[in-house]
């Protein structure tokens, strides 16, 4: 399979603090990976470093071989990164369909993929970004990153602050849609429990750091190393 995005070597953070230091990271066209750490660790920053919002201070990044430190960032969507920020930032005064129409972009994910893919969005069609629940907004958020039909799609803790029964529809959806392929998947996530299951591979953060990168299968069926990298939020099988 074709090499979609590397890095290597990379320090990233914010003015001048560094929260990353050395990471380097491959991901396989169409390959998923969970992004693991706890708080604080930096699993966000390295999304906002693919993004251009966090400061790239050393080392390179790649996209389809592309150095992707000399694409702004406001054109990074259009490379094909398509990011579902924690905050989910939908657009409050417009409906569903028109969140979801304002992203769209040629491909195979248009508005009847989102929808076959979330059948609450589409009951929810008409409501404004304002009137829905906060599972309904991740949903929208997630929807919305797909009409960008993006070779990776960047989740940032998607099951955070959601009801449990919720949170268990959103990971199946998400199983799906990392099933469905036809990108690559970056799932950040405190409760790995959940996640390691729906993807091949795992990175682990510790203060900035990779302290494992290799298959999810294996850091699952290893309860010390969770233990010991992700603490009690890695035990837990039930949502969040
Ligand atoms: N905009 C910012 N400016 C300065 N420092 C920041 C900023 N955002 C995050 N940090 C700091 O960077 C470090 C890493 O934070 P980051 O959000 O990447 O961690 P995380 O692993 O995603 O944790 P969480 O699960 O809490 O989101 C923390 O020390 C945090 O305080």
């Amino acid at each position: 399979m074709t090499e979609l995005l590397r890095l290597e070597g990379v320090w990233a953070g914010y003015g001048s603090a560094m929260v990353l230091e050395d990471i380097a990271l491959t991901l396989r066209e169409g390959a998923s990976l969970a992004l693991l750490g706890r708080n604080g660790m930096g699993k966000t920053t390295l999304l906002a470093t693919l993004m251009g919002a966090a400061r790239l201070r050393r080392g390179r990044m790649w996209l389809r071989g592309a150095d992707l430190a000399r694409v702004p960032p406001q054109r990074r969507a259009a490379a094909g990164l398509g990011w579902v920020p924690q905050e989910r930032d939908i657009f409050a005064s417009l409906t569903v369909e028109e969140n979801l129409a304002v992203a769209a972009r040629p491909g195979a994910w248009d508005l009847a993929a989102v929808y076959g893919l979330f059948p609450r969005l589409r009951e929810r069609r008409g409501n404004l970004g304002s009137q829905l629940s906060g599972g309904e907004q991740q949903m929208l958020a997630m929807g919305r990153a797909l009409m960008l039909n993006p070779r990776i799609m960047l989740l940032d803790e998607p099951l955070e602050g959601l009801a449990p029964l919720i949170a268990q529809e959103l990971l199946g959806i998400i199983g799906d849609m990392v099933r469905q392929g036809g990108m690559s998947v970056i799932l950040v996530e405190q409760h790995a429990r959940q996640i390691l299951p729906l993807t091949e591979m795992a990175l682990v953060l510790e203060r900035g750091r990779v302290v494992y990168d290799g298959s999810s299968a294996a850091l699952a069926a290893d309860p010390g190393r969770l233990d010991q990298w992700l603490g009690v939020a890695a035990r837990g099988a039930t949502a969040p």
